[in-house]
């Protein structure tokens, strides 16, 4: 299957620091997961910043559907079809639901297609139809963070780099969001997530990738990698689960 995002061969890091990124290569499919795995500073949000185009690499090839988009800024990325929801919340608490998630179409001027991308992601996040009118400030944490994945969805993009979605959330709240997060691969965009959780992320991923000393350590179908019992033990803080038990999300 075609890869809507390719990351080949990146090097990429900070001032005239060595690089974080030391030939860093991933694809991601349409309509799949990929988590991004590691341990702490080796890179993983280093990697969001590249796809997003907030920095730019110092080698490599970023690829879009199939397009050489190396070295765009951040707006010409989400004109790409690459969107970006970033770790913490970014929703305006004093906006309503409506508000924030129109901002993420403010390149649309289309009043037919608005129209058609507000159904849309309604329909993939019943929290947004239900809250429409509310004030984003009066949702929980879970619920916020599905208005900023509706907000990432306006533009019908190709690739949702998802900076770890999880984060400051309860365990009930990260289930919900992570059955959004599921959502959105199953209305065909390619999803590529970075979370602390490394081993609750790649329970919902498809595919998982382990990012070391600036490198791919090992990539694979999730299953694969979370039932390997090196790859717990080193990056997934601790022993695989039992075989065929299924978290509940
Ligand atoms: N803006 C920056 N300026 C300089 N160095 C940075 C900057 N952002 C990150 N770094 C450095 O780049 C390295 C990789 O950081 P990055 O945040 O990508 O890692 P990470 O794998 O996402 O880590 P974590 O799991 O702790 O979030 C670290 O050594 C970090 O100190």
């Amino acid at each position: 299957m075609a890869s809507e995002l390719s990351l080949v061969d990146i090097v990429a890091g900070y001032g005239r620091a060595a690089p974080v990124l030391r030939g860093f290569s991933v694809e991601v499919p349409a309509g799949k997961i990929v988590c991004l795995v590691g341990p702490n500073g080796a890179g993983k949000s280093t990697v969001l910043k590249v796809a997003g185009g907030l920095l730019k690499p110092r080698d490599g090839k970023v690829l879009v559907g199939g397009e050489d988009v190396t070295g765009r800024g951040p707006q010409a990325m989400l004109a790409a079809g690459v969107s970006l929801v970033l770790q913490g919340h970014s929703v305006f608490r004093e906006m309503t639901v409506e508000e924030n998630v129109l901002l993420g179409a403010y390149t649309l001027r289309d009043k037919a297609l608005l129209s058609k991308r507000v159904a849309f992601v309604k329909e993939v996040f019943p929290v947004v139809a239900d809250r429409w009118g509310s004030l984003a400030g009066l949702l929980s944490g879970g619920q916020q963070k599905q208005v900023e994945f509706a907000r990432s969805l306006m533009v019908d993009p190709k690739v949702v780099l998802l900076d770890e979605p999880s984060m400051g959330l309860d365990p009930k709240a990260t289930g919900t969001v992570f059955e959004q997060v599921v959502r959105m691969r199953d209305a065909g965009t390619a999803v590529l997530l970075v979370e602390q959780n490394a081993r609750r992320a790649l329970e919902t991923a498809d595919l998982g990738c382990v990012l070391d000393l600036g490198r791919v350590h090992i990539s694979g179908p999730a299953s694969e990698l979370l039932a390997d019992p090196q790859l717990g033990e080193l990056y997934l803080g601790g022993r695989p689960a039992e075989p065929g038990v299924k978290p509940k999300i």
